[in-house]
């Protein structure tokens, strides 16, 4: 059952776009010089140019991405919401098989109130036979080659059918038996009645012949939109002369690049005569208005009719011609019907299939789980061998409070980085999933803390039980309690500033910057120099230091509330530190607050975290 082209498939119509940016320089570049034009539905549109032209600015556009610096009109209307933006680059989780993130990808855009699980995966497979990924259903995704990606991108987005798709340069890096599939493919679905809009780099005579319409961008402005059986033609009109033999794709953009004088005014001139986008038997040689749609939509129909009959006479001679692909979607009515009548499934669905999603992208990363923990484990072990009976020994003290700075450092490091590490590798994959409406940012966001935070909670447990255990610290449940509260929410805030910083800078600049802030982090944690040492009018700067307030919470935890004496070595003469209030008030902590502390690191774990959510909002907006 085929859907109606008006309801199914809108067609996007632009005029007199312009899009203007103000380079480094301060001067504004005009990037888009008011061009024209229109992708019908049904069609598969092909925009060409050379490098710079403007093609991935247009379609940034077009998708919405781009909004500032833009005026003119686009006709899309409710598309946008049915639109799918496929980028250049593919993005997927490497630690899933295709077929999870198919059926991934199926949950989180399909309600399971109008299609079951059962269906899904029904559509699943009918979308993998389509797009010949079969064979590649339980391959991880990090092991695909690039036209698989490539069809995988296609096929995630082809689960909730949309009406129109985008795709930025799908044939990049693809060999040319699998861009012709990749294109043929494109030009199935828009015989479907989709509107599909690519960009392309040059074409192959035969990929170029698959198209229904060539938009040709140069320098900012059209130089060509007509179909590709029309470009010698349309060349010929101003004096440029297609050379037999030749691929008119390429001698049209050498013609676009000014290899033979400057034609782009006569180009532009020439362009904007709408009928090279109909097939030259329809036009009469002394028209000049283009063919109204009624017309077209004879001629097109007489046009298979007749090449229908041509191939019920010889099938052979059917299939050599190029620009009628030779596969087809299969058809499968039922799941035509399915996607037809779909939903989203409500957001907290969405949160729970993500959170699913991230703890099992959690236990599958072996550098997140196993790794790590065996890491945290060691090194509480070698940090307990080193400090022996530290926390008991009154001789040991100020290297018992070394070694809770230590363990502060610790968790603080091995927490931060791997936050500023992980945005940017996870950036475009958010990126491409929110704007495919997959699901909201905060949806992401809320899943990603809900998983990361029981994760730190235990991995910094193990750390500082081991570490505690193992350097006669005092046996007590309510100071073992406050001091692993304090190592834990200071963990929790080293995420939530890794996050900020993973947001804001790029991995190198964030290692450094993270690296830097912890050194200072460190100096005012009240260890290095005594917190009464600090200038007054610098402690506004200690008083920022999350890792103060968790060294100050660990050290009242052992030497607060009445500790009894410590054990003196009975070879030493005088033990300074005997009395636990002693350690107190050599590092100036004996008037410190508990529960305040543990509320300043509350508050900037707060922050960090709204702080961190709108500048990954602003990354992923960013086009
Ligand atoms: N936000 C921006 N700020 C400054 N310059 C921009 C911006 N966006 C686009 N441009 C400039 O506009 C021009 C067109 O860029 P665009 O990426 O659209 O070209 P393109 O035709 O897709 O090129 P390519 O084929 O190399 O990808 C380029 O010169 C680019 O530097």
């Amino acid at each position: 059952m085929k859907r109606s082209p008006e309801y199914y498939a809108p067609q996007i119509r632009f005029a007199n776009l312009r899009y203007e940016v103000v380079d480094k320089s301060k001067e504004k570049k005009s990037v888009l010089k008011g061009i024209t034009g229109t992708f019908k539905s049904g069609e598969l549109t092909a925009i060409m140019g050379p490098s710079g032209a403007g093609k991935s600015s247009l379609m940034n556009i077009l998708t919405g991405l781009t909004k500032t610096g833009v005026s003119g009109t686009i006709e899309i209307g409710k598309a946008r919401k049915l639109c799918a933006y496929i980028m250049q680059d593919d993005h997927f989780y490497p630690f899933f098989t295709v077929e999870e993130t198919m059926l991934l990808a199926a949950a989180l855009k399909i309600s399971n109130k109008c299609v079951s699980l059962k269906e899904k995966r029904a559509l699943v497979d009918h979308l993998l036979n389509t797009l010949k990924l079969t064979k590649a259903k339980q391959t991880r995704c990090s092991k695909l080659s690039g036209g698989q990606k490539k069809r995988l991108s296609i096929a995630l987005e082809l689960i909730d059918n949309p009406a129109v798709l985008f795709l930025d340069e799908p044939t990049t890096g693809l060999d040319s038996s699998s861009s012709f599939d990749t294109i043929q493919l494109l030009r199935s679905l828009a015989n479907e009645g989709r509107t599909i809009v690519c960009t392309i780099h040059q074409p192959s005579t035969n990929i170029y012949n698959l198209f229904n319409l060539i938009y040709v961008l140069s320098s900012g402005q059209c130089t060509y939109q007509g179909t590709p059986q029309n470009t010698v033609m349309f060349l010929k009109t101003i004096g440029l002369e297609c050379p037999a033999y030749h691929n008119p794709a390429d001698f049209l953009l050498e013609c676009v690049n000014g290899d033979f004088e400057d034609h782009t005014q006569a180009l532009t001139e020439c362009a904007k005569d709408t009928r090279w986008r109909y097939d030259q038997q329809l036009m009469q040689a002394d028209d000049v208005e283009p063919p109204t749609e009624a017309q077209v939509a004879k001629f097109n129909e007489s046009q298979s009719q007749s090449q229908s009959q041509s191939q019920a006479q010889s099938p052979s001679q059917g299939q050599q011609t190029t620009s009628q692909p030779k596969v087809q979607l299969q058809s499968m009515d039922s799941t035509k019907e399915l996607i037809k009548h779909t939903y989203p499934p409500p957001e907290w669905m969405r949160l729970w299939l993500l959170i699913g999603r991230c703890h099992l992208q959690f236990f599958r990363d072996w550098t997140l789980t196993y790794l790590k923990l065996g890491m945290h484990i060691l090194s509480a072990v070698m940090i307990g061998l080193f400090f022996g009976d530290s926390g008991i020994n009154a001789t040991k003290q100020i290297s018992n409070v070394g070694m809770i700075m230590i363990h502060c450092v610790y968790l603080w490091y091995t927490t931060i980085m791997p936050g500023i590490l992980r945005y940017p590798l996870e950036i475009e994959i958010i990126k491409k999933e929110t704007f495919n409406n997959w699901y909201k940012l905060r949806t992401y966001y809320v899943a990603t803390m809900i998983t990361s935070t029981p994760v730190h909670i235990i991995f910094s447990t193990v750390y500082i039980t081991i570490g505690y255990m193992m350097t006669d610290q005092p046996v007590e449940m309510d100071r073992f309690v406050k001091y692993l509260l304090s190592a834990v929410v200071v963990t929790i805030c080293a995420d939530g500033l890794g996050v900020f910083l993973g947001t804001i800078l790029n991995p190198v600049n964030g290692t450094f910057v993270g690296a830097v802030s912890t050194c200072f982090m460190l100096m005012f944690s009240g260890f290095l120099i005594l917190l009464t040492h600090i200038p007054k009018a610098l402690h506004f700067i200690a008083a920022l230091s999350p890792l103060r307030y968790a060294l100050e919470n660990m050290v009242i935890a052992l030497y607060g509330n009445h500790r009894d004496k410590l054990v003196c070595p009975s070879e030493e003469f005088y033990c300074h530190f005997k009395n636990a209030i002693t350690v107190l008030r050599q590092f100036g902590m004996e008037h410190s607050d508990f529960g305040y502390n543990i509320m300043m690191i509350l508050a900037q774990i707060v922050l960090f975290k709204i702080l961190a959510y709108f500048t990954l909002k602003r990354k992923v907006k960013s086009g």
